[in-house]
């Protein structure tokens, strides 16, 4: 069995991990994992990884979970250009600077409007206004720390050129604007970054990765996403009663 992606595309660090595997033609064997559907918790997804989360690969007998570590053995293995994760030492670095950052102030941060918006109403959770200015504005302030210390006055996060730093901060900005928040609106360089970005992976490529995301409040309204399974109702409980 060749190289298989356990992924959703509901989920910011799968879709990176799809963008970059496929606009850098790596075949893969896709495993679709349906969150809502309960399938995290599934008794063959945990052998696959026992913290029951996405993305995972498995390359033979090899299994990784974690995204960024997932992009970089594919950038490893792979025959893949060098400005993705480049052989120079400093500009490696710059990467693993903005993925630290990204884990401490991004991660966590622009994921909770889907969970306000979409998922914690699914089960009949309605989050205090409160909760959501107060998420709204850890977004603005990680936004501006993104403009003010990475993008300056590059045409990338980390320099001239793409890297992986570029999809994992395009797909979690991408999750608050799915549902709504429209967190380019105001920001003419963060906006024509995004266009850069989409641009160099190709609009098709964009559309297919990100249609179902950009889709999901109609979906919501149609009810078109499954009622969660039973068995993801703790994990749901557990994730809402984190947001700060
Ligand atoms: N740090 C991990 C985060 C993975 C993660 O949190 N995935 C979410 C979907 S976006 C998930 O599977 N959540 C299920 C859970 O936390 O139990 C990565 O970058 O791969």
């Amino acid at each position: 069995m060749g190289l298989e992606l356990y992924l959703d595309l509901v989920s910011q660090p799968c879709r990176a991990v799809y963008i970059f595997a496929k606009k850098n033609g790596i075949p893969f064997e896709l495993r679709p994992v349906d969150i809502f559907r309960g399938q995290l918790v599934s008794k063959d997804f945990s052998q696959i990884n026992n913290l029951c989360k996405v993305p995972a690969l498995k390359d033979g007998d090899f299994i990784l979970s974690e995204s960024t570590a997932i992009l970089i053995y594919l950038s490893s293995k792979y025959p893949t250009a060098d400005h993705w994760y480049p052989s120079n030492l400093q500009a490696r670095a710059r990467i693993h600077e903005y993925l630290g950052w990204h884990a401490d102030c991004v991660r966590g941060t622009f994921g909770v409007p889907l969970w306000t918006q979409v998922l914690a109403p699914l089960i009949g959770v309605h989050l205090p206004e409160e909760k959501v200015q107060r998420n709204r504005a850890a977004m603005d302030r990680a936004l501006q720390e993104l403009e003010d210390k990475f993008l300056r006055d590059q045409a990338f996060l980390t320099g001239q050129h793409v890297t992986l730093a570029d999809l994992m901060a395009l797909e979690e900005l991408i999750q608050p604007v799915a549902v709504g928040f429209d967190l380019f609106e105001g920001r003419p360089k963060l906006t024509a970054w995004r266009e850069r970005l989409e641009a160099f992976l190709g609009m098709d490529l964009c559309q297919e990765t990100h249609g179902l995301i950009l889709n999901i409040l109609e979906q919501a309204a149609n009810k078109k996403i499954p009622d969660p399974a039973p068995e993801v109702y703790p994990y749901m409980l557990l994730r809402i009663s984190r947001i700060p």
